[in-house]
């Protein structure tokens, strides 16, 4: 291998470890990376053109490409992964179309040229000539900052919050957890662009040819092979431009069909000493909801009002509507089938939300399985978590949507303290539930729901024993 051919390689590894955050972290298939290269090649070429110092052209061809892929970052914000696929692979063909349609842009199918061995003069009077050996240094140490970079991403608060955003995107989105979709891409994006800028200078051309969409695939599949060991990485994105196109769609085809998702071990993060439960007060006053879902009205007029310190039962059969009502709220609250976030610990997943995490494990009882693998976690233990989650937030009204499901007796007593002491704090707590012992036990209010409409409204003993409520509720549900 020449000089050269090792200094692009490098180029393009720093463009690989520029993808890692959003492939590992954010887990988003970004196939939008050749894009961002051309930006970089292409753009440096025609700002020194229009112009610019060399130096000052491949600065600025980096920031378009970082502004490039946080544009993406918004565009696919909400998007399902294989949304993500798609659309960042349409932008990959959209860039590589345009430049072969658009000659006096990309210099037609020889592409940009300039002086590959060019003498360069910096502004405070160091001259130097752009051998290819220097090329090599430049990328190694590119290469070097932008693996750190990554590496430091991944252990902030940052690529926690994208981890988490990826695991459940609906449950960190009720947590108020930033999916850093934006940043992630606005890396990849600049580290592509300094990647295709770096080629281009060093073989002196910029050719829509080396940004087609394959390099997006390559780059692609160098990523998903770091994310695993940066040495595949490096080893993945060596050979793929050396080796038959057909061997990247076989390497992506491997890599899909052993893909695993990188479980996080026990952590060792220190605790501080839990404090007292913060007291924060707020209300819930729902007027008349209706919902529609799939031309059925599931809501039909409900009234829901939590007073603070009030714990307030929500019951109903199945199917009544009890889920609906508390989408349509848009509260903070736990969900039904919650996984959670099984790549962060508990005291992980709480310092996301939180300042004082301890003071919420502590509250649900996991103080000492702060630092256990999710994984580790009994089912209750799991559900008592998302409670903790929920009240992390301090968010003044909480609900909880079957929180004893799957509890042990033990974590169910648990449960009814940590219901009572977030009251007691001024909270406003709305409780999806079916176990009406759980319920009489802690409820001060019930309503009942029943096809939409609330049938009953009271203090739990008298509403559980009315005849209508033991027959609508206790006959659907037996
Ligand atoms: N997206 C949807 N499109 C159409 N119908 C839906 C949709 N989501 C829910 N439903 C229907 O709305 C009704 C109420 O569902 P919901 O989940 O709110 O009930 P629930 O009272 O929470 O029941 P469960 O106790 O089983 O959780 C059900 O009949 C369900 O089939």
């Amino acid at each position: 291998m020449s000089v050269s051919e090792a200094a692009r390689d490098l180029y393009l590894l720093v463009a690989v470890f520029g993808l890692v955050p959003a492939v590992r972290l954010a887990g988003l298939p970004v196939l939008a990376a050749s894009a961002f290269a051309a930006i970089g090649g292409v753009g440096a070429l025609q700002l020194e053109r229009a112009g610019l110092p060399i130096g000052g052209a491949v600065l600025a061809a980096i920031v378009a490409g970082a502004v490039a892929g946080a544009a993406t970052g918004a565009l696919v914000a909400r998007a399902a992964p294989p949304f993500v696929a798609l659309t960042t692979w349409a932008l990959a063909w959209l860039a590589y179309t345009v430049l072969l349609g658009f000659p006096s842009l990309s210099g037609g199918g020889q592409g940009l040229t300039r002086p590959a061995l060019d003498t360069v003069e910096t502004p405070i009077g160091v001259t130097f000539t752009l051998t290819p050996r220097l090329h090599l240094v430049f990328a190694a140490v590119l290469c070097v900052l932008v693996y750190a970079f990554s590496v430091w991403v991944t252990r902030s608060r940052a690529g926690m919050e994208a981890t988490a955003a990826r695991d459940d995107h609906a449950l960190a989105a009720s947590l108020r957890i930033p999916s850093r979709r934006v940043e992630t891409l606005a890396l990849a994006g600049g580290a592509a662009a300094a990647a295709g800028a770096g080629a281009s200078v060093l073989l002196g051309v910029a050719a829509p040819a080396d940004v087609s969409p394959l390099l997006a695939l390559q780059l692609f599949a160098a990523a998903l092979a770091a994310t695993r060991s940066p040495l595949l990485g490096v080893a993945v994105i060596v050979a793929l431009p050396h080796v038959a196109d057909w061997l990247t769609a076989v390497l992506l085809l491997a890599a899909v069909a052993v893909r695993g998702r990188p479980r996080v071990a026990a952590g060792a993060d220190e605790l501080k000493p839990p404090g007292e439960l913060p007291a924060t007060s707020g209300e819930l006053h729902a007027r008349d909801l209706h919902v529609t879902l799939g031309g059925r009205e599931i809501l039909r007029g409900l009234d829901l009002d939590v007073r603070a310190g009030e714990i307030h039962a929500l019951i109903g059969p199945n199917g009544s509507g009890k889920t609906t009502a508390l989408n349509a709220l848009h509260l903070t609250r736990t969900f039904q089938r919650d996984a959670g976030f099984p790549a962060l610990t508990p005291l992980q997943q709480l310092a996301l939300v939180s300042d004082d995490p301890s003071t919420y494990l502590a509250l649900v009882g996991l103080l000492e399985r702060a630092n256990s693998a999710p994984a580790a976690l009994t089912t209750g233990e799991r559900r008592l978590l998302a409670v903790a989650r929920a009240a992390a937030t301090e968010a003044p009204v909480l609900a909880f949507d079957e929180p004893a499901a799957g509890m042990s007796a033990a974590e169910r007593e648990s449960l009814i303290a940590v219901l009572r002491a977030l009251a007691q704090a001024g909270r406003a707590v709305l409780v999806v539930e079916h176990d009406l012992r759980l319920v009489a036990a802690t409820a001060d209010v019930v309503t009942v729901l029943d096809d939409g409409v609330a049938i009953a409204h009271g203090a739990p003993d008298a509403v559980i024993a009315d005849e209508t409520v033991q027959r609508v509720y206790l006959g659907a549900a037996a």
